[in-house]
């Protein structure tokens, strides 16, 4: 076990205003795409995380050039992709399910491991499908290599994406490569998160790479260049929600500012939830507003399009009323870590009442006590622990440093909220 971090209890209703670095999501599709693009792009205020890095340290050693600019920004230029290389996911999925297609466009070997976790999160639907659409590929998980010639032909192919919609979005990013584009069709059980399917369309559109997706659960992108690019990445909506969730345990309010008023990050349904749940939401010209008021009610929802948000929303009904049902997130299993069952034992060690169902939980709310959080290296588990603790007493939550994944400094940006109570 990492060192254990004493979760703050919150002495009074949690009163500030709170930044949050950028999309996760947005930056790593940004960075493929400017990797792929036709000239040099700037990419401003990214996130700088463990994700985003390890996708930069990707495309870099495959020949792109990804340097700092004044403001925090980066500037990425593309180059001729080429191995040998070695590819480091750690324990990010985009990096895992969007790099290999860009690998497959280059020259010579180029080989891939992660963290022991990664090893064993879907991946097989990717690799198979790039192996039909021309590519020659080692393996159908971690570790495996890519042999590339420097072309992939693309075509048509069928996966059954049920257990990532990540599997879609790789292929189609790097798609306006392939010698023939590509059209990917869904089939098979439910299609998680398709708002982070629409995201990567709307960036392919937004590159000028034509996209059609008429169809239900079809995708085609056709050949052609992907135009450089000069963009502002929107803070990042899903790791706003702890900050968000404080206010709305401790009856406090917490703004989020440049919350975007039209966004294709998943992570706007907070909006939605956290007011279903009663408490007051806003959105105007100082950011998303959250307002706690008196008790939370439970709530019963599908997560499917949303399933990143299910660690926040699993913290909220633990402390909130009654009974709550989170639904259509059977694909949890294959996150970070196995999150139903993650969140099911750790709410459960703290005197709850959860239960898995085949696709999600349920979860009574009953009173809790202190205890060990543990986070399974996943950092939504680990601010879900936070979110805990600002109610209970002496939670203490192990290795709050994989909150790093995704925001790099959790901990300070958590006690400067608390410290800004008034
Ligand atoms: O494409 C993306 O940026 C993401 C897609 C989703 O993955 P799944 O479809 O595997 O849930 C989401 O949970 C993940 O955090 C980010
Ligand atoms: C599922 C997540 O991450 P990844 O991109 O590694 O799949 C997440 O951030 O909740």
């Amino acid at each position: 076990m990492t060192q254990l971090w004493p979760a703050p209890v919150a002495d009074g209703p949690v009163r500030a205003t709170v930044a949050l670095p950028g999309s996760k999501s947005i930056t790593n599709r940004a960075l493929v795409l400017a990797a792929l693009a036709d000239g040099p792009s700037t990419l401003r205020a990214p996130l700088r995380s463990r994700d985003t890095e390890l996708m930069a340290a990707a495309l870099r050693s495959l020949g792109a050039q990804i340097q700092d600019g004044p403001d925090g920004s980066w500037l990425v230029a593309p180059a001729e992709l080429r191995g040998p290389a070695r590819v480091d996911c750690g324990l990010a999925g985009t990096v895992m399910r969007f790099v290999p297609p860009v690998a497959a466009l280059g020259v010579g070997r180029i080989e891939f491991d992660g963290d022991a976790q990664a090893r064993t999160r879907p991946l097989d639907t990717v690799l198979d499908a790039l192996r039909s659409l021309g590519a020659d590929i080692t393996g159908t998980s971690l570790p495996f290599e890519v042999r590339g010639t420097g072309s992939l032909a693309g075509g048509k192919v069928t996966i059954d994406a049920s257990a990532s919609s990540q599997f879609v979005s790789g292929l189609l990013l790097s798609a306006p490569r392939f010698a023939e584009g590509v059209t990917v069709r869904h089939v098979g059980e439910t299609l998680p998160s398709q708002p982070h399917i629409d995201m990567t369309v709307a960036m392919l559109r937004a590159a000028g790479v034509e996209v059609t997706d008429d169809e239900p659960e079809t995708w085609t992108v056709a050949p052609g260049p992907i135009r450089a690019m000069d963009l502002a990445i929107e803070p990042d909506l899903s790791n706003a929600t702890p900050f968000l969730a404080a206010a709305a345990v401790t009856g406090g309010s917490v703004t989020v500012p440049g919350w975007p008023a039209e966004t294709t990050q998943p992570g706007a349904a907070i909006r939605d939830i956290l007011s279903d749940m009663g408490a007051t939401v806003t959105l105007d010209e100082a950011g998303l507003t959250v307002t706690g008021g008196g008790e939370l009610a439970s709530i019963d929802i599908d997560l499917r399009e949303v399933g990143e948000l299910t660690p926040t929303v699993a913290a909220l009904a633990a402390l909130a009323s009654g009974t709550s049902r989170l639904r259509g997130i059977a694909h949890l299993r294959g996150h970070e870590t196995d999150r139903l069952a993650a969140l099911e034992a750790e709410l459960n060690k703290l005197g709850g009442a959860v239960r898995q169902t085949d696709d999600g939980l349920l979860i009574e709310a009953k009173p809790l006590h202190r205890g060990v959080w543990h986070s399974y290296a996943d950092h939504r588990m680990a601010t879900a622990g936070a979110i805990l603790g600002l109610r209970i007493p002496d939670v203490q939550v192990d290795d709050i440093a994989t909150t790093g994944k995704t925001i790099p400094d959790f901990t300070g940006m958590w006690a400067n909220m608390l410290g800004a109570r008034a």
